[in-house]
C-alpha cells in the first residue's frame, strides 16, 4: 500500500475514544475524591501501565471530570479536610495543633458544633432528655450553605453555640472568611454523605474510650457548667449508643486514622506537611492559570485531552438511539520527550487510535547543559494540537527545548499541552515564564529540586524504573 494511503486510514481513525463521554456529563460531574499520588511513586511502570489500561478511557465520566477540573474556578478551589471523632477524643486539640504549626493565615477551622440546632423552651426545660449526638441535633442544611460559600470563596457568619444554655448567641457570629484550606471538626461530619463530597481529605481521632470520658467528664464539669452526675448520665444514654451507631461506623471513610491524637505528634507533623504541599501547589495554579493539577496520575492524558477543542456530535446507535457526544479536533498529534516520554505514548494511543507520535531527544551534558540531538515529528505538525510527554518536570530545561523546536517548526505556543506526572515548582516557574500560553497538565507538585536538580521526593530515574534498566 503506498505510504499516503496508510497516512489516509491513520488519519481518518485519529480523534480521541470517550465512547461514553456526553455533553450532560461535561456539564455535571464533579471532580473524583483525590487518589493517592504515592501509588504511583511505587512503581512509574505501573502508573504508565493504568494509563495504557482502556477501562479508564472508555468511562467517559473520568475525562468529564478531568474536563472539569480544568476551569479556572475549579483550580482554586479550597482544599477541605475533615476531622471526625468520639467526643473529647481531641479532635479540637488536633486542628488546633495543625493550625499553629501552619502559622498560615490561609487556613480557618469550621466547628460542627457551631451548627447545633437551638432548643425550643420546652426541650431546654428537660435538657437532659435531649440528644445532642443524633446526627438531628445539627442544622445540616446549614452547614452545607456555609460550607457551599466558603468553597465558592465568599465569607460567612458562622453561628457561636453556648454549650452551657444549650442554644446560639442570638445577636453575634464569628465571621469566618474564604480560605484556600477549610478545616470542618465534629463528631459527626462523616455521617452525611453530601458533608463528606465536600472534603478532600479526612481524618479520624481515635482515642481510647476510658480517656475519652476521663477528658469529657473533666471538660465539662470546668468549662461546659455540667456536674459529675450529669455527664455520666448523659454518656451512657446518649453520647455512647450515638457513638456505636454513627461515630465509629463513619470511621471507615477517614483517610487518615490518628491514634492517641494530640499526643500523635508524628501524624500531625505528616499532616501538616500535607497541608503545605497543597497550599503550595494552590500558590502556583494561582500565578499560573494554565497549570492544571490532576488528582490522579491515571487522568493526565484525559485530562490533556480535555483542552482541546471539541465540537458536540450526533450519532445513532445500533440500536437506533441518539446519542450525543463530542467530536475532538482531528488534527492533534503525540510527540514523547525520548526516552520517559514514550512511556506514556500507550495511554495516548488507548484515547486516540493511530495518532501520530513524532519524538524528541535531548541529550544532558553536565547538570545545565541540554543538547538538542534528534527529532522527527510529523511533517504537518505546525497544523496540529500537539500533546508533549515527559513524565517528570524537574528543571524545565528540557521541556523548554523541546517546546522551542515545536514553536520553531510552526507550532503556535497555545496548542502545546505538556503532560508530566510529576514536576518540581522550579520547572513550573521555567516553562510558565519562558511559554505562558503552554499548557501544563500535572497530577503532582513536588517540594522541589535537589542540589543535583533531581525532583524531590520524585521518583528516582523514571525511563530506568519503567524500561527496567536500572540497577
Ligand atoms: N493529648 C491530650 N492530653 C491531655 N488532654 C487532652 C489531650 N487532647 C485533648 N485534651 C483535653 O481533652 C478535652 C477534650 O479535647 P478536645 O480537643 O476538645 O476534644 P474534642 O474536640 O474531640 O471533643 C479538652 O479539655 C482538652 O484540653
Ligand atoms: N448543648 C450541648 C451540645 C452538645 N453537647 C455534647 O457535645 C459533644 C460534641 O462536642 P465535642 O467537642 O465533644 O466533639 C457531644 O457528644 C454532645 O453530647 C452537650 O453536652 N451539650
Ligand atoms: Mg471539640
Amino acid at each position: 500500500m503506498p505510504e499516503k494511503a496508510v497516512d489516509d486510514v491513520m488519519e481518518a481513525a485519529v480523534g480521541a475514544h470517550f465512547s461514553g463521554l456526553r455533553l450532560e456529563a461535561l456539564r455535571l460531574s464533579s471532580p473524583s475524591s483525590p487518589s493517592s499520588p504515592s501509588s504511583a511513586r511505587a512503581s512509574p511502570a505501573a502508573a504508565a501501565a493504568a494509563h495504557s489500561n482502556g477501562a479508564v478511557y472508555a468511562n467517559g465520566t473520568a475525562a468529564a471530570a478531568a474536563v472539569e477540573l480544568a476551569s479556572p474556578t475549579a483550580a482554586r478551589q479550597p482544599f477541605v479536610i475533615g476531622v471526625s471523632g468520639g467526643t473529647a477524643s481531641g479532635k479540637t486539640t488536633v486542628c488546633d495543633m495543625i493550625i499553629q504549626q501552619l502559622h498560615d493565615h490561609r487556613v480557618v477551622l469550621v466547628n460542627q458544633d457551631s451548627f447545633y440546632r437551638g432548643l425550643t423552651a420546652e426541650e431546654s426545660a428537660r435538657a437532659q432528655d435531649y440528644n445532642f449526638d443524633h446526627p438531628d441535633a445539627f442544622d445540616t442544611e446549614q452547614l452545607l450553605e456555609c460550607m457551599g460559600q466558603l468553597k465558592r470563596a465568599q465569607p460567612v457568619n458562622v453561628p457561636i453555640y453556648d454549650f452551657k444554655k444549650h442554644r446560639r448567641c442570638s445577636e453575634s457570629f464569628r465571621k469566618v472568611n474564604a480560605s484556600d484550606v477549610i478545616i470542618l471538626e465534629g463528631i459527626l461530619v462523616f455521617h452525611d454523605q453530601r458533608v463528606r463530597n465536600l472534603m478532600d481529605m479526612k481524618i479520624f481521632v481515635d482515642t481510647d474510650a476510658d480517656i475519652r470520658l476521663a477528658r469529657r467528664i473533666r471538660r465539662d464539669t470546668v468549662e461546659r457548667g455540667r456536674d459529675i452526675s450529669s455527664v455520666l448520665d448523659q454518656y451512657g444514654r446518649f453520647v455512647k449508643p450515638a457513638f456505636d451507631d454513627f461515630v465509629l461506623p463513619s470511621k471507615k471513610y477517614a483517610d487518615v486514622i490518628i491514634p492517641r491524637g494530640g499526643d500523635n505528634h508524628v501524624a500531625v507533623d505528616l499532616i501538616v506537611e500535607h497541608i503545605r504541599t497543597k497550599l503550595g501547589q494552590h500558590d502556583l495554579c494561582k500565578i499560573y492559570p494554565n497549570v492544571h493539577v490532576v488528582q490522579s496520575t491515571f487522568q493526565v492524558v484525559e485530562h490533556g485531552l480535555g483542552h482541546l477543542p471539541f465540537t458536540e456530535k450526533q450519532v445513532i446507535t445500533p440500536t437506533g438511539s441518539v446519542y450525543m457526544g463530542v467530536d475532538f479536533c482531528k488534527k492533534l498529534c503525540g510527540v514523547s520527550i525520548v526516552r520517559s516520554g514514550e512511556s506514556m505514548e500507550n495511554a495516548l494511543r488507548a484515547c486516540c487510535k493511530g495518532i501520530k507520535i513524532g519524538k524528541i531527544l535531548i541529550h544532558r551534558v553536565g547538570d545545565n547543559g541540554q543538547q538538542l540531538v534528534y527529532h522527527k515529528l510529523p511533517m504537518d505538525i505546525a497544523e496540529r494540537h500537539v500533546l508533549l510527554m515527559d513524565p517528570v518536570l524537574g528543571t524545565g530545561n528540557s521541556a523548554n527545548q523541546a517546546i522551542d523546536l515545536l514553536i520553531r517548526k510552526g507550532v503556535p505556543e497555545d496548542r502545546i499541552i505538556f503532560l508530566n506526572l510529576i514536576s518540581a515548582p522550579e520547572g513550573i516557574q521555567c516553562v510558565c515564564k519562558r511559554f505562558p500560553l503552554v499548557k501544563i497538565v500535572t497530577s503532582e507538585i513536588d517540594y522541589g529540586l535537589n542540589e543535583e536538580f533531581r525532583v524531590i521526593p520524585g521518583l528516582g530515574e523514571y525511563g530506568d524504573r519503567y524500561f527496567g534498566t536500572d540497577n
